[in-house]
């Protein structure tokens, strides 16, 4: 099975998981792609939901799908997001942000009464930190806060480099207007040490690691989707 299959697998199992009436965080990404398809043809059928989407390009496909959108002002309690993930580890812990948008997808999960992962199989990880932790930064100081942010690593031990993503000349800019530096760790063992070392560092607006916030993953691999739910 192509990884596409498998992630629309993903998508259209946690579709299953919607029920009319609810509020729903729609998260970012091609994995949340199939996820926004699958839900359209559904509320084309009738269902009925509001969503608050966690990016611009998912606001654009998802109103392209008439799926009927709202905000965290007029809606501040959702009832279930479903997002991916590029790593999730066995204690549902993730890491978030290939796609620029960890900060939206965070305040949307964290809003949510339950939030849901869909992913393929190759997402699943022992240990998060092969894949490079984004870290949203706001554009002023941005020398300073590189080297808050390598202090917060040579004080857990950590080592890798910070790199910006796009490049010093041409920026990935988020939704919000700041920049990503994308940190190369390898592997990190202390995810929660790390997620609260980054936000006291001023200038960090929010990083990639989703703690305590998913409460099942419906995983899809070639024998088809299987769920998970966290091991301590
Ligand atoms: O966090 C994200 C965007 O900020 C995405 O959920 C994550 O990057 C996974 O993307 P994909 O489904 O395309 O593999």
């Amino acid at each position: 099975m192509m990884s596409e299959d498998m992630k629309r697998l993903a998508a259209e199992r946690a579709v299953a998981d919607v029920t009319s009436g609810m509020k729903l965080g729609i998260g970012t990404g091609s994995t949340a792609e199939h996820f926004v398809r699958a839900l359209g043809a559904r509320v084309r059928e009738g269902l009925q939901v509001i969503g608050v989407p966690t990016s611009e390009r998912t606001r654009a496909l998802a109103e392209a799908e008439g799926i009927p959108l709202t905000t965290l002002e007029e809606t501040p309690a959702l009832d279930l997001t479903v997002d991916g993930a590029d790593e999730i580890d066995p204690a549902l812990s993730l890491i978030k942000g290939g796609g620029g948008a960890h900060l939206r997808e965070k305040i949307v999960a964290a809003a949510s009464t339950r939030m849901i992962v869909i992913a393929d199989s190759s997402k699943c990880v022992e240990t998060l930190g092969k894949f490079p932790l984004p870290i949203e930064v706001v554009p002023f100081g941005l020398g300073a806060t590189r080297i808050a942010i390598g202090k917060v690593f040579a004080d857990l031990g950590l080592s890798g480099d910070l790199r910006m993503r796009g490049g010093a000349e041409h920026p990935f800019v988020t939704d919000g207007g700041h920049y990503i530096l994308d940190a190369h760790l390898g592997a990190i063992p202390d995810p929660q040490a790390l997620a609260a070392a980054l936000v006291a560092v001023p200038g960090v607006v929010e990083h990639g690691l989703f703690i305590g916030l998913a409460a099942k993953a419906y995983v899809a691999g070639p024998d088809g989707v299987f769920e998970m739910t966290a091991r301590a």
